[in-house]
């Protein structure tokens, strides 16, 4: 497989409404440090590679909104917007269809606005290697499963708490979102899975959290400070 001709392609997905944030503007949208989410998120990728390709998927209904509010074409010339879709699955299915030619693809939620560069550079150089990368964390805190009659201890090393930017070949990720949807497609990883993939993981980072609850946004504020 030769990767040399391969470009760089972002598919930022924020195509979400926000449940658990509670607010009415969508989170990706509310202000962090000054600027929105979103926009830490974009200047995350534009700056981890110069031909970085960021292609942005947004909700339908504050597309107006997002390209006003955040003075999209001013701040990013280059930028692809499209419409997202009823899921996380559907939102990133739309980002893909956009892509010609052999790609290293990465997708990444809107909601993760503190990625480092190292991260990035670390799953484009893994999935140059292996296909794909995958950032994985460990866990901190005791975990167990519950069952319908109680809940037992598991044993915490077996499993990590997966994060974005998930980084693929293009010629590994487009024909899986070609499966039809299942609720169980909560990433990429899942998806490329079904397909008979491994995916490879990579070192993620305890501060690429994702904004999801109203003290998120606290927390990576003051991450930023
Ligand atoms: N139909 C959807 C749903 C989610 N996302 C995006 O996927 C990322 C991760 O999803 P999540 O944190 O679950 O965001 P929401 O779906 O907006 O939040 P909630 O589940 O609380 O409604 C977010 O950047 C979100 O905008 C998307 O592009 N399209
Ligand atoms: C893709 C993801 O961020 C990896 O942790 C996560 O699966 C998104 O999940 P959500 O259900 O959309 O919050």
């Amino acid at each position: 497989m030769t990767t040399a001709s391969h470009q760089k392609i972002a598919i930022i997905v924020a195509g979400g409404s926000g449940q658990r944030m509670g607010t009415s503007l969508p989170k990706q949208f509310l202000e962090l440090a000054g600027k929105p989410v979103l926009q830490h998120t974009i200047m995350a990728f534009y700056h981890a590679y110069e031909d970085m390709r960021v292609v942005l998927v947004l909700p339908d209904a504050h597309r107006g909104y997002a390209e006003k509010a955040m003075r999209l074409s001013e701040h990013f010339p280059q930028l692809t917007v499209i419409a997202g879709g009823e899921t996380r699955f559907h939102s990133v299915k739309n980002g893909l269809a956009t892509i010609a030619g052999p790609s290293v693809v990465f997708v990444h939620d809107g909601v993760r606005p503190l990625v480092s560069t190292a991260l990035i550079n670390r799953c484009y150089e893994a999935a140059l290697q292996h296909g794909s990368a995958i950032p994985a964390i460990d866990l901190k805190d005791s975990i167990r499963e519950v069952h319908a009659d109680g809940n037992v201890a598991a044993d915490r090393s077996r499993f990590k708490i997966i994060q974005t930017p998930q980084t693929f070949l293009s010629e590994v990720l487009l024909p899986a979102f070609d499966l039809p949807y299942d609720p169980l497609f909560t990433d990429e990883a899942t998806v490329v899975e079904r397909l008979g993939h491994k995916v490879h993981l990579v070192a993620g980072e305890e501060r690429n959290l994702k904004i999801t609850r109203p003290e998120d946004l606290v927390i990576a504020g003051a991450l930023l400070d």
